[in-house]
């Protein structure tokens, strides 16, 4: 964890989705993956989840990306394509089969599209596609999961923010991913005294779980503007409160960073009145589910938005923020782009192949540049593209970029 965490907040020039402070020192990294050095051709096997909804559309780009980006740097990527969500359960009726966690596991990386779908809303709860993918994260062990929110000047029309606001925004989320009210226990449905149905769950968090998190956000803000701004509920939470003790005793490791604490609901609403204030955002899993989808519209769009979740030891997990998209899937209007910088994400913190991972950031933006824009992120006078597409343009941008562009 400590080498992928290097990694992770490893300081990158622009254009980084992760990074805020530019510094020209790269840092080793010597996660498992390297194995295999950076001198003539790498090999990595990656398991690829496409899941449910617009999942399979957008990691079809992001599969063709990689692959011409490692013919490009000398990577060779031996891909595994397994069922994962609600495309698991239609297969062999469990939404995470034993098999996919298992080549999960053995895989140097895993990337996800999104699972979910109105076919199987109704399923009870361990026949649910979300159900899986709690399962894989948790099997996975990966328990922080990094969302950067940048705003890109090319999009900074596509946010619903006005310019002066929205413009220049870059922050990361840093969310509790394999704990919290999503996991915690008791849980389920019952009657109350009244007998009437009630449905609960529980917000639990151990002084480690949070201890854990917490130092992977003190270290991300540490590699940035040294600001970190921990979101709780302390006012009315146990849980909270907990967090809020824990996170101010690591301060002290961290003399360099600056600690905030904001309450949730306020920490919405700042979000949206002066998101320039946050650098770096450690939070529960609930919250940093909520603000993340949150931050993604200062950015334009959730179609934008990466990820990458680590744990201890073993592959990390890379997906887009968003879901399966029902109301557009098979449509062929998916934003692909999240994808494709979950890739990139997965190419540098994952595999430590910057630039590889350099690359395929910089074609994005070049694809932008050149106007090129699916529904969510469209505005006059760019040029309206569906997920097909937008996944040619970035290729060629992939394929025409000089080494020399790319070095980091
Ligand atoms: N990590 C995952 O796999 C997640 C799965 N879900 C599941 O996805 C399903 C739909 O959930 P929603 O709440 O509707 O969230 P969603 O993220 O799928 O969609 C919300 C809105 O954003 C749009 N959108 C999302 N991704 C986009 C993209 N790449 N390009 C363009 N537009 C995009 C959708 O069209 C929709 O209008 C549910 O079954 C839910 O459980 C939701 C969130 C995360
Ligand atoms: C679909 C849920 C399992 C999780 C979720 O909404 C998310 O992580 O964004």
């Amino acid at each position: 964890m400590a080498a992928m965490l290097a990694n992770l907040v490893r300081p990158i020039r622009t254009p980084d989705f992760t990074r805020n402070k530019l510094s020209p020192t790269p840092s080793r990294t010597n996660f498992r993956c390297l194995a295999s050095g950076k001198s003539g051709e790498r090999s990595y096997t990656l398991t690829l989840l496409p899941g449910d909804g617009i999942g399979p559309e957008v990691v079809a780009v992001a599969k063709e990306v990689l692959s011409l980006t490692g013919s490009l740097e000398g990577i060779k990527f031996h891909f595994i394509e397994m069922p994962v969500g609600g495309s698991a359960l239609d297969a062999v009726g469990v939404p995470l089969p034993d098999e996919t966690l298992n080549t999960a596991k053995n895989s140097d990386a895993v990337l996800l599209g999104a699972i979910g779908g109105y076919k199987w809303d109704k399923n009870e709860k361990h026949l649910k596609p979300e159900t899986g993918l709690l399962q894989l994260r948790d099997g996975l062990g990966v328990y922080a999961n990094i969302r950067p929110a940048v705003v890109l000047p090319q999009l900074v029309d596509a946010s619903t923010l006005k310019k002066e606001v929205a413009e220049r925004v870059n922050l990361v989320i840093v969310r509790e991913l394999t704990g919290g009210i999503y996991f915690g226990k008791p849980r389920g449905f019952g009657t109350n005294d009244n007998n009437e149905d009630i449905g609960f769950n529980t917000e639990k968090y151990s002084a480690s779980e949070i201890d854990r998190i917490g130092r992977v956000g003190f270290e991300v803000a540490r590699k940035r503007n040294g600001k970190l701004c921990s979101v709780d509920k302390a006012n009315v939470l146990e849980a909270s409160m907990l967090w809020r003790q824990r996170i101010t005793m690591l301060a002290s490791e961290y003399p360099d960073v600056e600690l905030s604490h904001m309450y949730v609901d306020n920490a919405a609403m700042q979000l949206i009145r002066d998101p320039k204030q946050f650098d770096t955002i450690v939070t529960n899993n609930i919250f940093g589910d909520i603000l993340s989808d949150e931050a993604s519209m200062l950015t334009g769009s959730i179609g934008m938005l990466p990820s990458a979740s680590i744990g201890e030891s073993g592959p990390g997990l890379f997906e887009p923020i968003h879901g399966s998209a029902p109301d557009i899937a098979g449509q062929d209007k998916a934003n692909p782009l999240a994808t494709v910088l979950s890739a990139a994400m997965l190419l540098k913190y994952g595999l430590g192949e910057e630039s590889a991972a350099k690359r395929i950031e910089t074609a994005v933006i070049e694809t932008l540049n050149r106007g090129f824009r699916t529904g969510d992120i469209f505005s006059s006078g760019t040029t309206l593209v569906g997920c097909k597409r937008m996944g040619e343009e970035v290729l060629k941008c992939v394929d025409s970029l000089m080494p020399a562009s790319v070095t980091i």
